[in-house]
Order: structure tokens, then C-alpha cells, then sequence
């Protein structure tokens, strides 16, 4: 077994970001579309019926291109925020360890798990803020952004720094159970499909594929209700939401009701598996290849 080390956990995190930004990004913007699309008046018609509409509607209007709208902010505040998401874990872990091989329990994990969502907030918020305005850009009407530093500085300028935090508190209520729920499936998913005598570093990517990839569905089955407010939020004309989160709640419940805390769940868990499969394939493999490289980091 190798000592806990901070700085593999890192290393490797930014890389399971790299992974899970490529694969996953074109049904997150799907997802951010549908989120965001607002209310009907009585006889209209939505832009998107559902996700093959938005998709269909996305390739036919803008090609290819459109559905990676708003990846170069995900790709560089993501990797970091990974890097930063796996240390936190590993530090989370590593307070409530008694001696090096002390193995946690699902409860300590979970603990684990949230100082990390936590820890990654200060990256995540802006990330999502920016990330969010890019991609409904085309449902706005003329581009108001030419790329997200563009995006960060006119928030910037029209808000200060309070204008690129905005969604702050939505962000923690979304990542901080979510981030518990990540990586306590993930890890008692691993240790079920490690066979008697074996160690974990012994699975093969098939298992690590199948643990991660359920992973992000329950992390996602947590998340998604905050995630759909937060979307709204970060997406919203400035001064809507005086009272921020709870203010799009109260307006979601009352005029939507329940169900569309849900929306966005089909390519949200289309993207979760895949996506989450390659970050956390991504991530054993470049911890091995760190391990043999650097045994002693
Ligand atoms: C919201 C988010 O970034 O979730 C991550 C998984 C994913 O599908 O992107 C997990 N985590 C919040 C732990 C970084």
C-alpha cells in the first residue's frame, strides 16, 4: 500500500479533469440549455422540446462548435479545480487517520468527500458562472461575449468581484453533499469489486470504469436539484434574484413546481457515467504511473 501523498492526488486530479472536461462537456451544454430556458406563455412553443431536439437544434444552427461553447473556461478552471477536488479528498482523508494505514469508514469518507466540495468552491463558483453565461449565449440573442476572460472581465467591470462569485452559496449547496456522495460510492464500489486477497491497485480499468462511472450518477442525483438553481441564478439578469438561491427557488416551485428542480436529468446522467468512468480512469492510472515514478513523494 502506498503512503497517502497530497501532491499525487493533485497531479493526478487535474488530469481525471482534463478527462472528464473532453468527454463530457458537449452534454453539459445541452444540460445548461435546457436548464435555462424560460418559462412559456400560453401557446408557445419551446426552443428545445428536449435533449435530441436540443442537440439536433444546436448542430443544425451553430455545427459542431456549438455544443463545445464555453469549454476553454471549464478546461482551464476544471483541471485545477480536480486537482484541488482530489487533494482536498486526500487531506479530508488523511486528518482522520490515525497511522498511515489506517482504512476509514464510510462516514469518514463522506466527511472527506465534503471538505473537498468545499475546498473547490472558490475555483468552481466562477467557473460555472462564466462557463454557464457561455454556453446559453446563442439562446441571448448577439453574442454580449467575445470568450470567457472577455466574460470575467465584463462581469468584472459591471459588478466587481461579487459579479463572478455570484451563485457562491448554490455552488456549496450543490458540491458539498455531492462531493461526499462522489467519492463515498465510488470508493465502497471499489472495495466491493476487489476480490478476497486481492488489493485495489490490482483491478483492472473495466472495475475503475464501472466505480467511477456510478459515481458521477450519484453524485448527480444529488446534485442536480442545486445545480438547477444554480444555473438559473448564475444565468439571471442582475438584480432578479435579490435574495439569491432562495429567491429561484420560491420562484421555480411556485411557478413550475417540484419536477423542474429535475430538469436537465437525461443528459445530465448521459454525460455523469462516461465522463466520471474517464476521470476516474484517468486518475488510478496517473497515480500508478506517479507511484512507480516517484515511489517516495
Ligand atoms: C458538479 C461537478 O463538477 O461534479 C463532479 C462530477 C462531474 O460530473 O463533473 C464531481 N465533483 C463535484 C466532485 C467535482
Amino acid at each position: 500500500m502506498n503512503k497517502p501523498s497530497p501532491i499525487k492526488d493533485f497531479i493526478s486530479g487535474g488530469i481525471g479533469g482534463m478527462a472528464i472536461v473532453s468527454s463530457g462537456h458537449p452534454l453539459d451544454t445541452i444540460k445548461v440549455r435546457l436548464q435555462t430556458q424560460p418559462k412559456l406563455k400560453p401557446g408557445e412553443k419551446p426552443k428545445y422540446s428536449g435533449t435530441l431536439d436540443c442537440f439536433k437544434t444546436t448542430i443544425r444552427n451553430e455545427g459542431l462548435r456549438g455544443l463545445y461553447k464555453g469549454m476553454a473556461a471549464p478546461l482551464i478552471g476544471v483541471t485545477p479545480m480536480f486537482a484541488v477536488c482530489f487533494f482536498g479528498f486526500g487531506i479530508g482523508k488523511k486528518l482522520q487517520m490515525k497511522s498511515e494505514n489506517d482504512s476509514l469508514n464510510s462516514f469518514q469518507i463522506f466527511n472527506a468527500g465534503m471538505l473537498s466540495g468545499l475546498l473547490t468552491t472558490g475555483i468552481m463558483a466562477p467557473g460555472e458562472r462564466i462557463k454557464c453565461l457561455m454556453q446559453i449565449q446563442s439562446d441571448s440573442g448577439s453574442a454580449k461575449y467575445a470568450g470567457p476572460l472577455d466574460c470575467a472581465k465584463q462581469l468584472y467591470r459591471e459588478s466587481g468581484i461579487r459579479g463572478i462569485y455570484k451563485g457562491t452559496c448554490a455552488t456549496l449547496l450543490r458540491d458539498v453533499p455531492a462531493t461526499g456522495a462522489y467519492f463515498t460510492s465510488y470508493e465502497l464500489l471499489l472495495n466491493t469489486l476487489t476480490p478476497e486477497g486481492k488489493s485495489r491497485s490490482d483491478l483492472g480499468p473495466f472495475r475503475v470504469l464501472f466505480a467511477g462511472g456510478m459515481a458521477g450518477v450519484f453524485n448527480w442525483m444529488v446534485a442536480l436539484p442545486a445545480d438547477t438553481l444554480k444555473s438559473r441564478l448564475q444565468t439571471a439578469p442582475e438584480g432578479k434574484y435579490p435574495r439569491g438561491v432562495r429567491d429561484v427557488f420560491r420562484e421555480l416551485i411556485r411557478e413550475e413546481g417540484v419536477g423542474a428542480l429535475y430538469k436537465g436529468i437525461t443528459p445530465v446522467m448521459l454525460r455523469a457515467f462516461p465522463a466520471n468512468a474517464a476521470c476516474f480512469l484517468a486518475v488510478e492510472i496517473t497515480m500508478k504511473i506517479l507511484n512507480w515514478i516517484a515511489p517516495n513523494l
